[in-house]
C-alpha cells in the first residue's frame, strides 16, 4: 500500500504528483494560458484526429490545463473553449468546473460507468467464474474484473489516495485459468470503452490487473482521503438475476465527501433504457443520469427523496437475503409504524438509490446476528446518496453512522434510511423495537 498522510483540506483536487505540480511559476502559466487559448481557437479548423490525440491523450495537456484552471489564469482557456467543437466537451468539464470534488465525482462516475459494462457482459454470460471466499460468499470473474477497472482509474487519477477494497487477488493467484477468465473480461470492456482510456487509462496485461486488484487492502478510514469499492454489491442478487450495484465512495478524514451507485438493472428514468448511476457530493445534492448515457454530455438531473408528513404512508425496502438482514423484525417495525403497504425486496445498495430516487421512503435493515459488522463499502456510497437527496441514515439505536473504524462499520448495529421529516418517529420505533430484541446497544469497542 502507498504510505498514508495524503490530508488535504476538503474540497479540494488531489494535488497532482510532484513533478506535476512543478508547473506553478506564474509567468509558466501564464504563456501556457495563452497557448492553449490559442490551440483552442484554431482547434475547429485542425484535422479533427490531430486535435483529439493531442487535448485529451497528453498527460502534459492535463497537468498544464489543470495547473492554468488552479491558478486563475483559465480565463482565456474558459473564453477560447466557447469556440470549440463538441468533441472538446470533456476536456471543457474537467477543466472549468470549480465545484469542490468535481473532479473526483467525475471520475468515478467514468470509472463505475466501465465497470458497469464489464458487470453487464458477465451478468448476461453462462460462465461467470464463481468461488466461495473464506467466509462463505460468493465472489465472480465481475468482482475482480469490475475492481481491477476501477482501482485502474483511481491509481491514474488520484495516486497518493488510499483504496478499501472488497476484493483481493488471492483466489487468482493459485488459479491460472479463473485469472485468464477475468482478463478475458477485463480486455473486452476496455476495448469497448477505448474513448475512456484518456481518463481511465487501462491495464496493460494479467500481471498489472492482479496489482490494481490488490490496492485496496487500506485498513485505515479515519485520516486522509480513502476511497471505498463494492465493485459488485449484492453478489447472491447478480448470480439469481436480482438487482446489484457497483458502489464507489471517498472518504476524506472518515467522511463521506463523494459517493457513486452504478444499478445497471434498476428501472431507467421516465421508462427509458434500464440502468441509472446517482451520485453525490457531500453540500452539493444528489443526482442521476442514465447508466449508458454519455456522461460528459448529459444534464445530471436532481433527485430528491420523498417528503411524507407520516411514517405510516411510506412503503419500506429490505434485502433479499434472509440470511442478510431479520426480515421479521422489520416487518414488525413496519406494522409499528403503520405501514400497511407490503415491502419491496431488493439486493445491494440499490435500496438506497430506489429511496433517493423516490422509488420508496424506508430502507430497513436489522441485524441476524449482533456479531456481525456491516462493511464499510456495503454503506459509504449509498449513505451520502440518500443523505444528500434529503434522507437521514441512521443505525437501529438511532446513531449516526461511523466511518472511521476502518473496514467494517463495528461502532453501529443495523442500518436505517429515510425522509428527514419522519426521521424522529422512526428512530424512535426502531431503537426499541432494537432495545426489546437484541438488547441495548453495545459498549464502544474503542
Ligand atoms: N450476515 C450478514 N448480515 C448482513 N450483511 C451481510 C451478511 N452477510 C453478508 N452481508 C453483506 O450483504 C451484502 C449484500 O447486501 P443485501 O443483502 O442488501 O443485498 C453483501 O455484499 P456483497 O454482495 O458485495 O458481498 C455482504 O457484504
Ligand atoms: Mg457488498
Amino acid at each position: 500500500m502507498k504510505p498514508s498522510g495524503s490530508i488535504r483540506a476538503a474540497g479540494t483536487r488531489t494535488p497532482r504528483p510532484p513533478e506535476e505540480s512543478s508547473i506553478s511559476i506564474n509567468t509558466i502559466l501564464f504563456w501556457a494560458a495563452v497557448c492553449l487559448g490559442i490551440l483552442f481557437t484554431i482547434a475547429p479548423l485542425l484535422p479533427l484526429r490531430f486535435v483529439d490525440v493531442f487535448l485529451l491523450s497528453t498527460p502534459l495537456f492535463r497537468r498544464v490545463s489543470t495547473s492554468v484552471c488552479s491558478s486563475g489564469l483559465g480565463a482565456g482557456l474558459r473564453v477560447a473553449e466557447r469556440f470549440c467543437s463538441a468533441s472538446h466537451l470533456q476536456v471543457r468539464t474537467m477543466a472549468s468546473s470549480g465545484a469542490p470534488y468535481a473532479w473526483e465525482r467525475r471520475i468515478a462516475e467514468l470509472a463505475v460507468q466501465r465497470a458497469a459494462v464489464l458487470t453487464k457482459a458477465v451478468y448476461t454470460a453462462r460462465v461467470k467464474g464463481t468461488v466461495t471466499k473464506s467466509d462463505k460468499s460468493p465472489v465472480t470473474i465481475a468482482d475482480f474484473g469490475a475492481q481491477a477497472l476501477v482501482f485502474g482509474a483511481l491509481e491514474r487519477n488520484f495516486p497518493a489516495d488510499n483504496i478499501i477494497g472488497e476484493e483481493d487477488s488471492g483466489d487468482l493467484r493459485t488459479n491460472s485459468d479463473l485469472t485468464s477468465l477475468v482478463w478475458d473480461v477485463v480486455s473486452t470492456a476496455l476495448a469497448e470503452t477505448q474513448g475512456l482510456e484518456g481518463d481511465l487509462g487501462t491495464v496493460s496485461g494479467q500481471s498489472q490487473m492482479l496489482e490494481f486488484i490488490d490496492k485496496g487492502a487500506c485498513a485505515n478510514s479515519a485520516t486522509g482521503r480513502v476511497w471505498a469499492l463494492d465493485p459488485v454489491d449484492g453478489t447472491k442478487g447478480f448470480l439469481r438475476g436480482g438487482q446489484y450495484a457497483i458502489a464507489l465512495a471517498l472518504l476524506v478524514d472518515g467522511v463521506v465527501q463523494v459517493g457513486v451507485l452504478g444499478c445497471p438493472n434498476l428501472p431507467g428514468l421516465d421508462g427509458g433504457e434500464e440502468g441509472v448511476i446517482l451520485s453525490a457530493v457531500r453540500g452539493q445534492g444528489t443526482t442521476v443520469k442514465p447508466l449508458s448515457a454519455d456522461l460528459d454530455k448529459t444534464e445530471p438531473r436532481k433527485t430528491t427523496i420523498n417528503a411524507i408528513s407520516s411514517a405510516s404512508e411510506a412503503s419500506f425496502c429490505e434485502g433479499v437475503e434472509s440470511g442478510h438482514s431479520a426480515h421479521d423484525v422489520q416487518a414488525r417495525i413496519a406494522t409499528t409504524l403503520g405501514i400497511t403497504k407490503p415491502s419491496v425486496q431488493l439486493d445491494s445498495q440499490a435500496k438506497y438509490a430506489s429511496i433517493a430516487l423516490g422509488r420508496g421512503e424506508l430502507y430497513l435493515r436489522l441485524p441476524v446476528s449482533m456479531t456481525y459488522e456491516e462493511k464499510i463499502w456495503d454503506h459509504a456510497a449509498g449513505n451520502i446518496i440518500v443523505e444528500e437527496a434529503g434522507g437521514v441514515v441512521a443505525d437501529m439505536y438511532g446513531r449516526p453512522i461511523d466511518f472511521t473504524v476502518g473496514r467494517t462499520l463495528k461502532e453501529n448495529k443495523g442500518m436505517i434510511a429515510m425522509p428527514k421529516q419522519v426521521s424522529e418517529e422512526v428512530m424512535k420505533v426502531v431503537r426499541e423495537i432494537a432495545v426489546e430484541h437484541y438488547g441495548p446497544p453495545p459498549k464502544s469497542s474503542l
